[in-house]
Order: structure tokens, then sequence, then C-alpha cells
């Protein structure tokens, strides 16, 4: 199946998924001079039970923290959005360096990694998987990971990436706080997309933070010590899982700050 070597990795995965060519794919290239500050987009507001998070997973393409969206108890508001959108789980994308790995660039700047937020509209859908078929179905928070200083926050996610080693294993997790991995600034570019891993759905809105956090080169090689094969298989270290930039098309992206 699909993933990030020569033979399954992005650049053919329109083969199997005709959206990869669609007009509203993610990531993109945030150039900061061709974005446009809208006066009527609000802070962001969001509220995150620390309970909601539930079992930390190796899903062959990344690790994801996976929540318990059977009720609004952690979730995303204002900012771009209308409505409420509610937690459902948080990964990361990264490269086989530190020089490159985020999804999302800024100013043709590639950051170590990527830091992905994923809420679904749980005003207009009944499940995730409802909404990420429509159009504003997901809101996503993207945040930059820049290699500097140690992140305290994300080493409690680092110390139990040694326990799901390989695809599909899975672990408790569980009393964390997805906001102890925001920078200090909610600034926030904000444009329409979609998934950035298969089946690419065009059903994201996108909030990306202007303000990159850290993570120290050690938690960054952390993340590439992770096997992309199962248990038994021959060991495939998970070396990078980031989607290129992709044609931004007749979309504007909008600043909340100017
Ligand atoms: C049935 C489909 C919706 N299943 C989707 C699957 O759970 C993966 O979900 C996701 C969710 C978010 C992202 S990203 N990198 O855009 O934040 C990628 C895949
Ligand atoms: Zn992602």
């Amino acid at each position: 199946s699909w993933g990030y070597q020569d033979h399954n990795g992005p650049e053919v995965w329109h083969e199997l998924f005709p959206l990869a060519n669609g007009d509203r794919q993610s990531p993109i290239a945030i150039k900061s001079s061709e974005v446009k500050y809208d006066p009527f987009l609000r802070p962001l507001s969001f509220s995150y039970d620390l309970t909601s998070p539930k079992v930390i997973l190796n899903c062959g393409y990344a690790f994801s923290i996976e929540c318990d969206d059977t009720e609004d108890r952690s979730v995303l508001r204002a900012g771009p959005l209308k409505g409420s959108y509610r937690l459902r789980q948080l990964h990361f994308h990264w490269g086989p360096t530190d020089d490159y790995g985020s999804e999302h660039t800024v100013d043709g700047l590639e950051f170590a990694a990527e830091l992905h937020v994923v809420h679904w509209n749980s005003e207009k859908y009944p499940c995730f998987v409802d909404a990420a078929q429509q159009p504003d179905g997901l809101a996503i928070v993207g945040v930059l990971v820049k290699a500097g200083e140690h992140n305290s926050p994300l080493q409690k996610v680092i110390n139990v990436l040694d326990v799901i080693k390989t695809k599909g294993s899975q672990v408790a997790f569980t009393n964390f706080d997805p906001s102890s991995l925001f920078p200090e600034s909610l600034d926030y570019w904000t444009y329409h997309g979609s998934l950035t891993v298969p089946p690419l759905l065009e059903s994201v809105i996108w909030i990306v933070l202007r303000q990159p956090i850290t993570a120290s080169s050690e938690q960054l090689a952390t993340f590439r010590s992770l096997l992309c094969s199962a248990k038994g298989e021959p060991a495939c270290c998970l070396l990078s899982n980031c989607r290129p930039p992709q044609p931004l098309r007749n979309r504007h992206v909008r600043a909340f700050f100017h």
C-alpha cells in the first residue's frame, strides 16, 4: 500500500488516489508576501480535557495520539471556524534529517517536523468519517517544529515510542494536554485544503501557527527510529513521512495577524 518510499510515495499516490491532483491539496508553500490579512478572523479558542487522549498508535506512516471523541469534551472554536470542532487525534510528520520534514513551508523555509492536531465538525456531522467527506468537515492545526531546545511536554510522548516501535502496535496514553505542545503565540494563517495522506480528502480548514515550537535533535531522531514494518517483518525505519507542498491553484491564504 501507499507509503513514503520511491515505489509507493507522494509522487505515485495519484495512481490509486486521483484526489492527489485535486485543486485544494495540502500541504502548501506559504509565502508571507502573498497572504492577505483578514480583520474578520477571530482568535483561536480551544478547550482540551486532559483525559481525552486514550492511546498512542504506530499506524505505519506515523504515530498518532488517538482521543475519545464520543462527546464534546475537547473542542476547537472561533479562529476561521463556524461552530465547534471536536478533537480526534494528533500526530507528527518529520524528515530524514533536521534540515527538512515539515509539510507546510514558510517563505521557502522547511522545518524539521510538523505537528497536526485534527478536529472534526461535531455540530454539523455525526462522526469523523462523515465529516472527513465534507468541505468544512475537518479543522487541523499545524504547528511547525524547528530543531533546537529540548521540548519537555514532547518528551512525555517520546518516552513511549520505544513501546510502539512496530506498525500496528499501540499503548495506553492519557492525562495529556495537546495544547502543551502549542507555541506562546496563536497567530495563524488559514486556507482550505486536504488531508496530506491518502485518501487526501479535500475537507480540511487548515490553521497553521506562525510561531514554531522547538525539539532537540535527539528528540527528532527518536521519531526516525519508529518502524513502518510490522512485528516479524524485516525492520524498515520510518525515516520520513512528509508530503511536499502542492499547487495553490485558485486559493488564497489569509492571516489573522498583520
Ligand atoms: C476514512 C478516512 C477519513 N480515514 C482517515 C484516516 O483516519 C487518516 O486520517 C488523517 C487525518 C489527518 C491527516 S493530516 N496529515 O492531513 O493531518 C491525515 C490522515
Ligand atoms: Zn498530518
